[in-house]
């Protein structure tokens, strides 16, 4: 494996155990934090809380108690005494925690403490939580708000009692009174407006006394419910991050592959056309671009058997000539304009080649002796019609030969070269057919 790639890989490792490692850290410095700290507090004392008032059964029809209330610097006492008259007859100590409709969700809190001193034997003070809602309650009716109890037993001495959510019950009067779907009668703490503190359910007629010294909520900056989701979205959203920073390289690596891939097989289309070319050039005579020897060979190698085919030996008569009168450029000029316009007159399948000097031969695949002759004839009119750069016509001779059942090339060739001799002895200029020997 190349060494930026190791080194590409062992960084790719690194970054994995990086995040692993601080992703570790975080969850273990904030399971510590959240279990030894992060606590949160809201305390209701006398030196800090001046929302109190007492309460009593006068405001109800024939409500008879009178609740006082007296704030020393250490707790508030209620002193309630207790008439009959109203069918429930009570007392109450009121922390009021309203802004409007808004209380406190103490819902964020896990505990709640409260130290208390209610010195009535055999006798249960009231702890309610009165909760806001606004799908069953109003503000212009205090009973529409939902209260939460739980009962305090009597104590002579100051009593500090923990109390958790689960610990309270919604008051059956309540839900006797509000005639409540029972998905409602559950406990609700989200939107608590007050804190009541009250004589108990069966009291006598005589003087009560409650003592409160504070009510303090106490929790978790985060819950350990909150705690958890967070940490499951870290891990769950690294792991996500992660995955898609891998898919992303792996796509790279796979779009790299692609255009490789294609570099190599454009590549490799360029070099088949080059060879293609070089095989094609080392076919043709590089002045004339007539074929070659070697474009011969490979020619007769792909020749059809058994189909008639002719050959057309071509010499230009007096050459020599032009070289002396003209010069060898011109003669040079003369070689590929005569190639230029034997192309012009020939088919597909009849291939010019270049034996050497101005000595040409026409292979005619598929032509018969007579239609060879037609062609040679065709052929000596035609250049000897054109211009040159000589500024004189020009004349070829042609010796023309049919190629023989099992006769080799070599051989008709020979054959066609006797006729060509035999059109230059005769005056030149000429066609002449072979003779079959
Ligand atoms: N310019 C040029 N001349 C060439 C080339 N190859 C051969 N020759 C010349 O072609 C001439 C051929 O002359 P000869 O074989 O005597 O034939 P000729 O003059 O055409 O006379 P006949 O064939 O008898 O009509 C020679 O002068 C060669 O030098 C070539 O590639 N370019």
């Amino acid at each position: 494996m190349p060494t930026h790639k190791i080194i590409n890989r062992w960084r790719n490792l690194q970054t994995i155990h990086l995040l692993l490692a601080a992703l570790i850290i975080l969850t273990t410095v904030l399971l510590v934090w959240q279990h030894f700290g992060m606590n949160t507090f809201l305390r209701f004392d006398p030196s800090h809380f001046k929302k109190i008032s007492v309460n009593d059964d006068r405001e109800h029809i024939n409500g008879k108690s009178i609740s006082r209330l007296t704030t020393s610097p250490d707790f508030w006492r209620l002193d309630c005494q207790l008439n009959e008259g109203y069918r429930a007859p009570y007392c109450s100590l009121d922390l009021d925690l309203s802004l409007g409709e808004q209380g406190i969700n103490i819902d964020n809190y896990d505990q709640i403490t409260i130290r208390y001193r209610y010195p009535i034997p055999n006798e249960q003070a009231l702890l309610m939580l009165v909760n806001f809602n606004p799908v069953y309650s109003t503000l212009d009716d205090y009973r529409s708000q939902k209260f939460n109890e739980v009962f305090l037993p009597s104590t002579n001495e100051w009593l500090t009692s923990h109390l958790n959510g689960n610990q309270f019950n919604v008051a059956s009067w309540w839900v006797a009174y509000k005639k409540i779907l029972p998905e409602w009668t559950i406990n609700e703490f989200n939107n608590v407006r007050e804190i009541r503190l009250a004589t108990g359910m069966y009291p006598q007629q005589q003087q009560y006394q409650i003592d409160l010294a504070y009510i303090e909520l106490s929790g978790k900056w985060i819950s350990t419910h909150n705690l958890q989701l967070l940490l499951l979205v870290l891990w769950g959203g690294s792991a996500a991050c992660w995955l898609i920073a891998e898919l992303r390289r792996a796509m790279r690596a796979l779009h790299r592959s692609h255009t490789r891939h294609a570099d190599l097989e454009n590549t490799q289309r360029h070099l088949k056309e080059l060879n293609q070319l070089l095989a094609e050039r080392s076919m043709r005579d590089p002045l004339t671009l007539a074929f070659n020897r070697e474009g011969l060979s490979v020619i007769l190698a792909n020749e059809q058997p058994n189909t008639p085919s002719s050959i057309i030996f071509i010499d230009i008569d007096y050459f020599k000539k032009i070289n002396d009168n003209y010069g060898h450029a011109i003669g040079d000029q003369v070689l590929c304009l005569l190639t230029q316009h034997i192309q012009q007159q020939i088919r597909p399948s009849e291939k010019l080649i270049r034996l050497g000097g101005e000595e040409f031969v026409l292979l005619c695949q598929h032509s018969a002796l007579a239609q060879a002759g037609q062609l040679a004839e065709k052929l000596r009119l035609w250049l000897f019609s054109q211009s040159w750069p000589t500024g004189t016509s020009l004349s070829c001779s042609f010796g023309v030969a049919e190629r023989l059942e099992n006769e080799s090339f070599e051989a008709a060739l020979h054959r066609a070269d006797l006729a060509l001799y035999r059109a230059k002895t005769a005056g030149r200029n000429r066609v002449e057919i072979a003779e079959e020997e």
